[in-house]
């Protein structure tokens, strides 16, 4: 089934909760594709997870250009959401536009995703009219991370839960075809999801969402750097990559790998002909 915006609207309206999660390459996207994932989210997260920043600050529009279309070349059915960087969209309705463009243009994913409510309607807004389908994301959003002064909790106390409500109606009506919550209380993002029209995708936000997203390497156990609370690790694969680059080095030292197996036993010259290369040399 090839998933689109019709997709997630149509999967909201049956009550079928909408599976989401981040891949940066090829490889990745490929296996999260055979699983059947509705959507991969390319997140400016690669700056952390990819890169090794601290926050996603720097990263560029080069970057999520480049990402996105390693992503993109392993898709078939999986719908392709490129998150917008930071300052690609925030200085001016017209850049936001002209850099939603590029990627569609250039790394040729499926829609958009930007960060922030009212503040950023008009950017939706002309986004969406532009003909890209836009993914809003409010609550926690990491590009503020200066001013909330840490990755922290929002929603907290009843003005911020208000004005949450109120973004969410807001980028409802800006024209986003979905809306990710991010580290929002679990009552509120439930009360969110029941009012709005369009499917709320949590991460950190509770079961009430009517889909979730997560970064692939905090559910494998791969983030070596830290585990955020709504990150329930569903493998331990980074401690197996560690087993298996340990195996390799003891073999390699130890001398069990290669074998006959791996080599390309049938192309050498015969016993003589080395013999005599071994006389000469
Ligand atoms: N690997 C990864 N996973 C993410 O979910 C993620 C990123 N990177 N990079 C971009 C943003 C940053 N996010 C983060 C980063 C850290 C925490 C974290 O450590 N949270 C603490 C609470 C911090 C506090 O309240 O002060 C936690 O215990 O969950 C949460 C979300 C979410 N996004
Ligand atoms: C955490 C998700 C929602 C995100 O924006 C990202 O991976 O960049
Ligand atoms: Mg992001």
């Amino acid at each position: 089934m090839k998933n689109t915006v019709s997709t997630f609207l149509s999967m909201k309206q049956n009550g079928e909760r909408l599976t989401e999660i981040t891949s940066y390459d090829y490889t990745t996207a490929k296996l999260v594709e055979k699983a059947g994932i509705n959507a991969i989210l390319v997140g400016d997260s690669l700056g952390m997870t990819m890169m090794g920043y601290d926050t996603t600050l720097p990263v560029t529009m080069e970057d999520m250009i480049h990402h996105s279309a390693c992503v993109v070349r392993a898709c078939e059915n999986t719908m392709v959401i490129m998150d917008m960087p930071f300052m690609s969209y925030q200085a001016s309705v017209s850049e936001a536009v002209r850099n939603a463009g590029r990627l569609m243009k250039e790394a040729r994913g499926h829609a958009v995703k930007l960060e922030g409510g009212a503040a950023v309607a008009e950017q939706i807004r002309a986004i969406t009219d532009s003909g890209i389908p836009v993914q809003a994301h409010i609550g926690m959003t990491p590009q503020s991370v200066n001013v909330f002064g840490g990755f922290k909790v929002q929603g907290k106390g009843e003005d911020a839960a208000k004005r949450l409500l109120e973004d969410a109606f807001t980028v409802q009506e800006a024209g986003a075809f979905s809306v990710v919550l991010e580290c929002v209380p679990p009552k509120l993002a439930a009360l969110i999801s029941k009012k709005l029209t369009i499917p709320t995708i949590g991460i950190g936000a509770g079961a009430g969402c009517d889909g979730q997203v997560l970064v692939y390497q905090d559910m494998l156990g791969m983030n070596m750097d830290f585990t955020p609370k709504f990150a329930k690790q569903f493998d331990n694969i980074g401690e197996r990559m560690v087993d298996a680059f340990r195996t390799y080095m003891n073999e390699v030292q130890n001398g069990t790998f290669p074998t006959e197996k791996q080599s390309f036993v049938k192309s050498d010259c015969s016993d003589e002909y080395l013999a005599k290369l071994d006389a000469e040399f």
